[in-house]
């Protein structure tokens, strides 16, 4: 009879421990690669009556009962209201029986028709112009937590960095056999990149909401069944990709609600530095500082540069930063830049060396001969530079300094220099060889032009305003 010592048959668990693992890890390596593991999210939120607990200190995000109120021909005034949670035992049935009476059936999109056919999809609708609800996904943190996850990795060619959704739909699906087969969502536009289904409060069981990619299946299932462990009322979401099909299983028992919302690429927090068209420029209380100084004939009469060294940092010297810039300004940096390009006058960001330690910086003006203030300004924001290039004692520090693409400026500097990132990266040589690095701080460099002095008041010659870049 053979006999397994124990050492032996150790030996043989650790090693198929280690096959296993291998195999897991390698399913896991792939699942990440082919972009699987987020092509939708969900979650659950739970309805408390805030009112009658306002002293809610939890940070656990909290909704609030949910107010429907809908266009019905046989309501008095043609307005009817219906609350979530419904209280199926009060006037709640009776109310959803009339919101259903009041939906219309649902169709689908087939070849470009909207098409009826019981066998595809049985359900009714409600067009968001017949209805308004006070449920906002925005404020529960559900649009944020979209842009988050789905963004990032939805299709590429709409860089931003926000989402807009956009309710569509009101849906109810009814026992019995109330579904919606496996389909792909008709994109409204070019702009969007997924759907959103928020589930109200209502008794069903069944009409589980299957999303699913590649080989992989997601099922929500946001119904009530005697076994299920949901005891308070939730207001419950999926969010996918258009490219996801998904299906709606039969409603076996009571009322599914459901809102549906499209999901649309949309500028958002870090698009927005001179581009935000919902803000008026001119009520930001810098304008008229800005207005107020360059209206001034004796203010720069021979122009000059004007700048205002950033007050957050962005890694303005990594690939990403430099990409993200002017965009991703924000505070005073993006009120700056606004307010200048609003007045026409050519902004830039530029990196400013810092030379403080390097040397000092000193040129002479020729006219007075009076020692003067130069800045070595980059002409673009850059990645840092590297050279072999370095000085000893004695040694013309512009030697090296010529290895940087950048021009010296005279600035008129309106703030104090922050955020210091690295520029260049230099040798040094003394009894040994060394490395030394400069830094560099991003700046709003503000060119203002010349007064035309022919015009009366020394105003600001509009035309000689070079192009903003
Ligand atoms: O109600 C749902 O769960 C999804 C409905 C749906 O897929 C749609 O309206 O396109
Ligand atoms: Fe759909």
């Amino acid at each position: 009879m053979a006999h397994v010592s124990d050492s032996e048959s150790a030996s043989s668990t650790d090693s198929h421990n280690d096959w296993y693992t291998e195999q897991v890890t390698h399913e896991l390596m792939m699942f990440i690669a082919a972009k699987s593991a987020t092509f939708t999210c969900g979650g659950a939120i739970p309805i408390k009556d805030i009112e009658q607990d306002p002293m809610n200190l939890s940070s656990d995000p909290v909704a609030s009962p949910v107010a429907l109120r809908w266009d019905s021909a046989d309501s008095n005034g043609g307005i009817a209201k219906l609350v979530f949670p419904i209280d199926a035992t009060g006037d709640g049935k009776d109310g959803l029986l009339k919101l259903i009476s009041d939906t219309q059936p649902a169709s689908f999109g087939y070849k470009g028709e909207h098409v009826q056919d019981e066998s595809y999809r049985k359900a009714s609708k409600m067009d968001r112009s017949s209805f308004s609800v006070d449920f906002c996904p925005y404020e529960l943190g559900i649009v944020d937590t979209i842009t988050q996850m789905l963004l990032p990795n939805a299709r590429r060619g709409y860089d931003t960095h926000g989402v807009k959704a956009e309710l569509y739909k009101m849906n109810v699906y009814s026992a019995p056999s109330g579904f919606f087969k496996a389909h792909v969502d008709t994109p409204r536009s070019d702009t969007q990149f997924g759907s959103l289904v928020v589930s109200l409060p209502c008794y069903h069981q069944g009409g589980q909401l299957v999303v699913r990619h590649a080989k992989h299946s997601v099922t929500f299932d946001w119904g009530r069944s005697e076994l299920s462990n949901k005891t308070e009322p939730l207001i419950q979401w999926a969010a996918f990709y258009s490219d996801c099909e998904h299906e709606v299983l039969e409603v076996t028992e009571g009322h599914r609600v459901t809102l549906t919302y499209n999901l649309y690429y949309a500028l958002g927090v870090g698009d927005l530095a001179g581009n935000s068209p919902v803000m008026d420029v001119k009520m930001l209380p810098l304008y008229k500082k800005v207005q107020e100084a360059l209206d001034s004939p004796n203010f720069m009469p021979n122009g000059g540069y004007l700048g205002i060294y950033c007050e957050h940092a962005y890694a303005h010297s990594t690939a990403e930063g430099i990409n993200a810039l002017p965009g991703i300004l924000k505070g005073s940096d993006m009120a700056v830049f606004a307010v200048f390009q609003a007045l026409h006058l050519k902004v830039a960001i530029r990196p400013v060396f810092d030379l403080d330690d390097f040397e000092l910086g000193m040129n002479y003006d020729d006219e007075d001969s009076e020692p003067r203030q130069w800045d070595l300004i980059g002409m673009n924001l850059s990645q840092p530079c590297f050279t072999d290039r370095g000085g000893g004692d004695g040694e013309d520090p512009e030697y090296i300094l010529a290895e940087a693409n950048g021009e010296r400026l005279q600035i008129c500097w309106l703030t104090q220099p922050k955020n210091p990132s690295l520029g260049m990266v230099h040798l040094t040589y003394g009894n040994q060889p060394e490395i030394d690095a400069l830094y560099t701080h991003a700046a709003i460099i503000v060119t203002v032009p010349k007064r035309n002095s022919s015009k009366a008041g020394g105003e600001v010659d509009m035309a000689a305003r070079p192009d903003i870049d």
